[in-house]
């Protein structure tokens, strides 16, 4: 097939034009390298057999460049990234989200589904859960975004289900809990600018890249009072979009779905699996709470495993965060330092 992958320069995108790449397919990133790295599609495009992955700068938004893509390559498939992606960006700056994330968002959609393309695939996120009432976080709990990120991401949700009543794609949401890790090959990595997710920033505090690590926040309602989170290995959300998109193509019914590994792990515990795993210590820092951070997110993912057939394969912590560690060793200035 051929597919088009928005947001293919960036993290889990870069990860997924691989898997698609590996699983057979066709693929065209789009991507307007305002967060992502054309060193990533270079690492893409050395390592991948060639004509099966083409570049092409540009925006979501803009429907005669999307218009042309569609019909010029045949694409039957879409793989949304692109979008802006930082909680407290997002409480800052919620125009940027807006605009991003819905009215760019819903732009390709418009370009969608005018031209034809059967299948899309949206990545979407727990912040579309808000504040947990209930732990694990199913795909039927309560939806109630507590940040305009996860608002944003909610409303393309919503666009996506009504739009699939009315001719549009059939379609998948994706609703990823903490993605991490790198690709077992050691060339492709996280790389977000600033950086905020905790365990690159663990990392390069291992590294001596910051003098520590702030923990943010140490009087939650959790057993050593900091946050807990399901992290999820970047290499297995990139194989359950491969999974997904082959279930849609077989009939699957359009569906959200939660994607990580069903455990959650401390801030604490994040810092002392990377020291076991760096063979370093890492200072820490206590400073306050993070406005709008839950105290527990970790997913009730049993449905995409039955409806997918998804297994995360590197679903141990350690083993996270040692694929990140390698990255980052042989990267300390990301994509600077291919
Ligand atoms: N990283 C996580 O933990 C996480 C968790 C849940 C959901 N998500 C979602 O997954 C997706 C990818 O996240 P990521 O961490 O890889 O982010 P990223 O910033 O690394 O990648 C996003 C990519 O999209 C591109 N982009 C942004 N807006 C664009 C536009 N209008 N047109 C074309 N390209 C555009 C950026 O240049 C970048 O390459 C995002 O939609 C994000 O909301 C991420
Ligand atoms: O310097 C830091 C950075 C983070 N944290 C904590 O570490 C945890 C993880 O934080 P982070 O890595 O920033 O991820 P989240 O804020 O949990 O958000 C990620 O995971 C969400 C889904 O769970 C996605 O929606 C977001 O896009 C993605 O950034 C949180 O408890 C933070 O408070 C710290 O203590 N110190």
């Amino acid at each position: 097939m051929h597919v088009l992958v928005t947001g293919g320069a960036g993290y889990i995108g870069s990860h997924t034009v691989r898997e698609l790449i590996k699983a057979g397919h066709r693929v065209v990133i789009l991507d307007n390298l305002s967060r992502g790295h054309r060193e990533a599609v270079a690492v893409l495009q050395k390592t991948t057999p060639a004509g099966t992955l083409d570049f092409v700068p540009g925006d979501t938004g803009d429907h005669a460049l999307v218009s042309g893509l569609l019909q010029e390559r045949g694409i039957e498939a879409v793989l949304h990234f692109a979008a802006h992606s930082q909680v407290g960006e997002s409480v800052e700056r919620p125009e940027l989200y807006y605009r991003n994330n819905v009215v760019h968002g819903l732009s390709l959609l418009d370009t969608v589904r005018e031209g034809g393309v059967k299948y899309f695939i949206f990545s979407s996120t727990a912040a579309v859960y808000g504040e947990p009432v209930e732990v694990p976080v199913s795909e039927e709990h309560p939806v109630v975004p507590a940040n305009p990120y996860g608002a944003t991401k909610l409303a393309f949700e919503g666009a996506l289900r009504w739009y699939g009543r009315a001719g549009g794609p059939r379609w998948m949401a994706l609703r990823y809990f903490n993605a991490a890790g790198a690709d077992p090959d050691g060339d492709l990595g996280e790389d977000h600018r600033p950086e905020t997710h905790l365990i690159p920033l663990v990392l390069q505090a291992a590294l001596g890249l910051r003098p520590a690590i702030s923990i943010f926040g140490t009087d939650y309602p959790t057993p050593d009072g900091t946050c807990i989170r399901d992290y999820i290995h970047v290499t297995d959300l990139a194989v359950a979009h491969v999974l997904a998109l082959h279930a849609l193509v077989r009939g699957a019914a359009p569906a959200a779905y939660n994607l990580g590994n069903g455990s959650g792990y401390s801030v604490l515990e994040v810092v002392r699996a990377a020291e076991a795993v760096t063979g370093r210590s890492i200072p820490v820092r206590h400073t306050g709470r993070r406005a709008g951070d839950p105290a527990v997110l970790v997913a009730g993912a049993r449905q995409a495993g039955q409806m997918l057939g998804w297994r995360p394969r590197f679903a141990d912590l350690r083993t996270i965060i040692d694929t990140a560690w390698r990255w980052h060793q042989k990267h300390p200035a990301g994509f600077e330092t291919v």
